[in-house]
């Protein structure tokens, strides 16, 4: 099965809800026009990083964005893995992906496992506790954000209950390009599935981000590769790779996993 892919490389206008969920509709329209079927938001993309204040701005229960998110994906009529956005739940704030259909069905929420201290997450965020497998396509999918590709681990217990794409959101500063490159490249290979990359582009007050969205195939080949500005990043997927891949080099009959 072919899938037409959009990664929605937008910059994120730091603690301004309302200018990112407009930027978001009119990215979202784009990749409709451009007849993807699936289109990929980055990480936090409706506050960005501005942690201190989502005292004020995160999204209870993800109310907004999933009644904005549902309708944009019935008005466009395509599927969304909305990067994520932060969450407020009863015992804090969680950096969450939600992914739902052209329906406007609720397919996914998935709360960031690993915090990045670098970024001070840890101060201000909860970590998630739950896996973020679902089905799409009528395949089973993943998604993980950003920080969440340096445990090939994590990644691996995802793929081994099925997952053939990997989607990651994320905001991965420019400084640490060569490792997002490395690290995506390395989770397709290795396990040879689908890497879905979105990455924002811009900057805030404290970091440069390095956009470089990429889509990447089961064998480790670059479909698709965005530069560091803001672009709709455009790939088409075929699902029936990964059984083509995996039975050239089968490294899901060789592994020994009684050592491992
Ligand atoms: O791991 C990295 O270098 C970047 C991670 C990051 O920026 C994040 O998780 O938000």
């Amino acid at each position: 099965m072919k899938v037409k892919i959009a990664c929605a490389q937008m910059d994120i206008a730091f603690g301004n809800l309302q200018g990112n969920f407009l930027k978001a509709s009119e990215w979202i329209e784009k990749a409709a026009k451009e007849q993807c079927n699936l289109v990929v938001l980055p990480e936090l993309w409706s506050t960005g990083y501005d942690l201190e204040n989502l005292d004020q701005t995160a999204d209870q229960d993800a109310n907004e964005s999933l009644s904005f998110l549902k309708k944009m994906a019935k008005q466009f009529g395509i599927d969304i893995i909305a990067g994520s956005i932060a969450k407020k739940e009863k015992d804090g704030v969680y950096n969450t992906l939600i992914a739902v259909d052209r329906n406007g069905r609720e397919l996914k929420q998935y709360s960031k496992l690993h915090l990045f201290k670098l970024m001070d997450e840890h101060h201000f965020l909860q970590a998630g506790d739950h896996d973020g497998l679902f089905e799409l396509y009528g395949e089973t999918v993943c998604g993980v954000i950003c920080y969440d590709i340096r445990f090939p681990e994590w990644i691996r217990k995802h793929v081994l209950s099925g997952a053939k794409i990997i989607f990651v959101p994320a905001e991965w500063p420019l400084p640490r390009l060569a490792h997002w490159r490395t690290l995506l490249i390395a989770r397709a290979i290795e396990n040879q599935c689908y890497v879905v990359a979105c990455n924002r582009s811009g900057q805030d007050p404290n970091n440069v981000f390095a956009g470089h969205s990429l889509i990447i195939d089961p064998w480790g080949e670059v479909i698709a590769e965005a530069d560091v500005a803001e672009e709709l990043l455009i790939g088409e997927i075929d699902l029936d790779k990964v059984k083509e891949v995996r039975s050239m080099i089968p490294i899901f009959e060789d592994r020994r996993s009684e050592f491992y």
